[in-house]
């Protein structure tokens, strides 16, 4: 065997048996913070020079809020803009990722993203439906596959509630959560990332919760979330901790030695005190150290106490040891992550989803179509049989097809507001892979454009067009209506050179 081979098979070996394993190493993350609009501020680096190794089982990062918690996650689950990653890598089993990582693990985003209108089973089913290659799963393995998640989440009770809008009530947070790392789970991942899985619940469903996440990884899984302060029942949890402050880690290790960690250093824990509390103290500047080294102004020194500490050099040595081997040879060895279902497919789902919330949620229709017929009826009602007599026959028609296409260019753009009200579970379910960008957008136009563009473009021509007097032909109004939808000719958005054409047609 060669020495290459031999290293290759040296780290296959190391991560054989140990399920999916994070290593990271000199992370140094920078933004570039906006000035007045387009001028760029200076740099600030929110991650310096962070380094850990997790493993399978329960890692948690816990920190004060903006100490870079959400930072690290999001940089090691190749969620962040790489550019701005200045130094540093992150590799999984040994081999470095790029952001396909994304589309083989999974990632629980903060605020649950879920489509309101849609039943928890429904969800859980367009996660499956897309997720899951139709060429190894069948409807009926994905729907028990639905159900088994549905019954191991806890969610029998409300899984055919809707999630709620802002126009329906729905299920409780607690619930929602649970949906939301239900749409995750149904994959299957062996590596699970959770932005703040706790935060806006009550300590009861944060620790069911945390105690779902528990049982996951006694199945093999990795699972890394970001924490704020959790309560010692969810504490004693974690496998792994790793302590943020100001961008740099002040612990990482095993959660049960970090009490340790800080008696060494000086901090002394009050009776009955919450060891998760105490650490937030600790980090905070609130509790002080008998250390005279730590006394003056222990927050920063904490950083570099760590980075001295026997822990920290354990692991830049295994740190050095994987990042060795990459760079002898298994470089290249990740797999790039490919979409589960085809582009048709895809489609089917996706509109299929997004005919059912236009149903579901008609508001958006009834008021377009309200719209319409009120101007049709206002601009018929002012052109109200036009006469055919020169010059008031020319000017009249000017005035009206003038009216009549600033209603359709302003009356669709309504259409922006769909992108808008969507953006945040475009991008959450675009980044997880759940379908291709043109999928979204092809889905959303054949969708909306039925019901909220052609059919009230049609019965707004109709009423304005009759009401005017124009030529009463059943295909000279055929005619006059696709001139009026936005996009599709432009010929009377073309003015008035068109104007002699529309009136032939109109009048024959
Ligand atoms: N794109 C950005 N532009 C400017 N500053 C940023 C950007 N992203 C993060 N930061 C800053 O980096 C720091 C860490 O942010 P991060 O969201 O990682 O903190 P956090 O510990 O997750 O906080 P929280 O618990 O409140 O979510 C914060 O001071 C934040 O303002």
């Amino acid at each position: 065997m060669s020495k290459q081979e031999k290293t290759v098979h040296d780290v296959e070996e190391y991560f054989q048996e140990r399920g999916p394993t994070v290593t990271f190493s000199n992370l140094h993350y920078c933004v570039q913070e906006k000035r007045f609009c387009c001028k760029r501020g200076p740099e600030k680096c929110i991650l310096k020079d962070v380094s850990g190794i997790m493993r399978p089982g329960i890692n948690a990062i816990m920190g004060a809020t903006g100490s870079g918690k959400t930072s690290l996650l999001d940089v090691i689950a190749g969620r962040k803009d790489p550019a701005g990653l200045r130094q540093g890598k992150v590799l999984v089993d040994g081999k470095v990722v790029t952001s396909d990582l994304r589309l083989s693990s999974a990632y629980v985003v903060q605020d649950d993203i879920l489509m309101g209108t849609l039943s928890v089973r429904e969800n859980l089913l367009f996660s499956a439906n897309l997720r899951l290659s139709p060429k190894h799963h069948s409807s009926a393995d994905k729907k028990s596959r639905v159900d088994a998640i549905i019954q191991d989440l806890g969610l029998t009770d409300c899984a055919d509630t809707k999630i709620g809008t802002e126009f329906l009530r729905g299920v409780s947070g607690g619930e929602r959560k649970r949906c939301s790392i239900g749409m995750e789970l149904i994959t299957s991942p062996s590596l699970l990332f959770l932005d703040e899985p706790t935060t806006g619940l009550d300590s009861n469903t944060a620790n069911c919760i945390i105690s779902l996440l528990h049982n996951l990884t006694r199945r093999g899984k990795t699972v890394i979330f970001s924490i704020h302060q959790p309560r010692y029942s969810i504490f004693r949890q974690f496998d792994h901790l790793t302590l943020m402050h100001k961008g740099e880690v002040v612990y990482a290790g095993a959660a049960d030695h970090a009490l340790e960690y800080f008696t060494n250093l000086g901090y002394q824990i009050e009776p009955f005190n919450n060891p998760a509390d105490f650490f937030m103290d600790v980090t905070n500047g609130e509790a002080k150290s008998t250390l005279e080294t730590l006394t003056a102004d222990s927050t920063n020194s904490l950083a570099t106490k760590y980075r001295e500490s026997q822990l920290c050099q354990s692991v830049l040595e295994e740190l050095d040891h994987v990042n060795q081997s990459i760079a002898d040879g298994a470089k290249g060895q990740n797999k790039a992550a490919d979409y589960a279902t085809s582009f048709l497919y895809q489609i089917r789902v996706v509109c299929g989803r997004t005919v059912l919330n236009i149903l579901r949620n008609p508001q958006t229709s009834y008021g377009q179509l309200a719209l319409n017929i009120f101007f049709a009826v206002l601009v018929g009602l002012i052109y109200f049989q036009m006469p055919l007599t020169l010059p008031e026959a020319l000017q009249n028609r000017s005035g009206a097809f003038f009216f009549l296409i600033i209603n359709m260019v302003f009356g669709n753009l309504s259409a922006v507001e769909l992108f808008i009200n969507e953006r945040a579970i475009f991008i959450h379910e675009n980044s997880s892979g759940y379908y291709r960008t043109s999928v979204y957008f092809l889905s959303k136009i054949f969708a909306d454009l039925i019901p909220n563009r052609i059919i009230p473009i049609f019965i707004f021509s109709a009423i304005a067009y009759y009401m005017m007097g124009l030529n009463p032909g059943f295909v000279s109004f055929l005619l006059f209506c696709p001139d009026h939808v936005p996009g599709q000719s432009g010929r009377s958005r073309a003015g008035l050179p068109r104007l002699s054409e529309c009136i032939y047609i109109c009048h024959g």
